[in-house]
């Protein structure tokens, strides 16, 4: 049995890798879980797959998850050091599916121990991809893709031959507002955002595949995970999220991995491999789909990916700068405070006033990003409605 650290167990990924447990007998036992504040859906959790150790970042809800986990005799602690040793505690595969970056602390306390991390957890390889990858190449820790596009590349990869490998396609949804006009995005309300038209996913995600910025940390996700240079990454829009992404070699052969929209067929893969396991995702019927549509994403309806492109070739601490910048502008449109359109013009400006420069460690991946943080508040408060 191989033992298993499920970081963000009550999110959308968490629950659905939990769903994988449990079909699965034998196969994982449950080491440590983590939530932030939900701390009755984690004790559930904790519970039902026999965990030996629970966590919440959030310490006001410490006393709610000993109590939810009362007789159970799984150990219960809270704050985010207490998300770092979910982390640290001896597992096999670490699963990192907390949302932003907030996972930055708990992967990285993983990698450095040399652990084999399913990565979900985006906003950590954006605002510290290089951080990460050094200390996986001192550790030994193999980072494996859980991010559809990523994971779906990484089945694709010659890995053996990096170098003839000429162009990486991300597909892109499009997602909720693709045939949206900018005029009609202004007045869209926080349910408009998150009504994807193909995943049901947490509702920051859900914001940035509105606003496309989910796009673009995906290519900066891409650039750290697969070793060939910025210029060689694209997207292409595809409404069906069929093609979850393709790979092109020198040859002019294209690779693509095509499959149902189920995030559990990319979590499986990640959480089994280098095995392949049976998972319970609908099988692809192409006829009944009829039509795989692509087309050119458009850089002036959404600005976001054009931002996160610009912010991937300055490299340094401008990726990290966009996307506190990001976490910042989507939490005050989820709460109400700033309108759709004003999440790209926050990080736009705040890109503008935050400078940048190189990052080479984690204590300045998170000054920068505290800095940004209170930037693009500024920017916020100025939009606040
Ligand atoms: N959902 C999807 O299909 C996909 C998601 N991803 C990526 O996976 C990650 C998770 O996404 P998703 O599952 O949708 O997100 P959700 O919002 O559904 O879940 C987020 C999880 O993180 C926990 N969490 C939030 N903030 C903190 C914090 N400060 N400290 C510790 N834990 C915290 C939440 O706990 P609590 O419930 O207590 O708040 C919850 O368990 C993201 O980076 C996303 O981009 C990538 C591809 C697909
Ligand atoms: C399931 C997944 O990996 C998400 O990141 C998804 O890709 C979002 O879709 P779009 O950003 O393409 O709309
Ligand atoms: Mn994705």
């Amino acid at each position: 049995m191989r033992r298993i650290a499920i970081l963000g167990a009550t999110g959308s990924v968490g629950q659905q890798a939990l769903d994988l447990v449990a079909r699965n007998p034998g196969r994982w036992q449950v080491e440590a879980l983590t939530a932030n504040g939900n701390a009755q859906a984690l004790a559930d959790a904790a519970r039902a797959c026999g965990a030996k150790f629970a966590a919440v970042g959030d310490p006001a809800a410490y006393g709610a998850l000993k109590e939810a986990l009362a007789g159970s005799g799984i150990e219960a602690a809270a704050g985010p050091e207490a998300i770092c040793e979910a982390a640290r505690r001896p597992s096999d595969i670490v699963l990192t599916a907390i949302v932003g970056a907030a996972g930055l602390k708990p992967t990285l306390a993983a990698v450095e121990r040399g652990a084999t991390i399913a990565i979900a957890n985006k906003e950590t390889l954006v605002c510290a991809g290089p951080v990460v990858q050094a200390a996986a190449r001192a550790s030994g820790a193999v980072l494996l893709p859980v991010d559809s596009e990523h994971n779906a590349i990484f089945q694709c990869f010659d890995h053996d031959q990096p170098g003839s490998v000429e162009r990486i396609i991300l597909t892109c949804s499009g997602g909720p507002f693709r045939t949206w006009t900018r005029t009609e995005m202004g007045q869209a309300s926080v349910a408009d955002a998150c009504r994807h038209p193909v995943w049901s996913m947490g509702a920051k995600i859900s914001v940035d595949s509105a606003t496309l910025m989910n796009k673009g940390l995906e290519l900066i996700e891409a650039h750290h995970l697969f070793p060939v240079g910025i210029d060689r990454l694209d997207v292409v829009v595809h409404p069906q999220s069929v093609v979850h992404s393709m790979v092109e070699y020198v040859d002019g052969s294209v690779l693509a991995q095509l499959g149902t929209p189920d995030m559990r067929i990319p979590i499986a893969f990640a959480m089994a491999w280098p095995e392949r396991i049976a998972t319970p995702a609908t099988r692809l019927d192409l006829c009944a789909i009829g039509r795989l549509e692509f087309e050119a994403p458009d850089f002036e309806r959404f600005p976001c990916l054009k931002l996160a492109w610009d912010a991937m070739r300055a490299e340094g601490s401008a990726p990290c700068i966009l996307n506190a910048a990001n976490e910042v502008a989507v939490a005050a449109f989820i709460a109400g405070k700033v309108g759709f359109l004003d999440i790209d013009t926050i990080v736009a400006e705040t890109l503008a006033t935050v400078a940048s420069g190189p990052v080479g460690c984690l204590d300045e991946v998170l000054e920068i990003d505290l800095a940004a943080r209170a930037a693009a508040g500024v920017q916020v408060e100025l939009r606040t409605r």
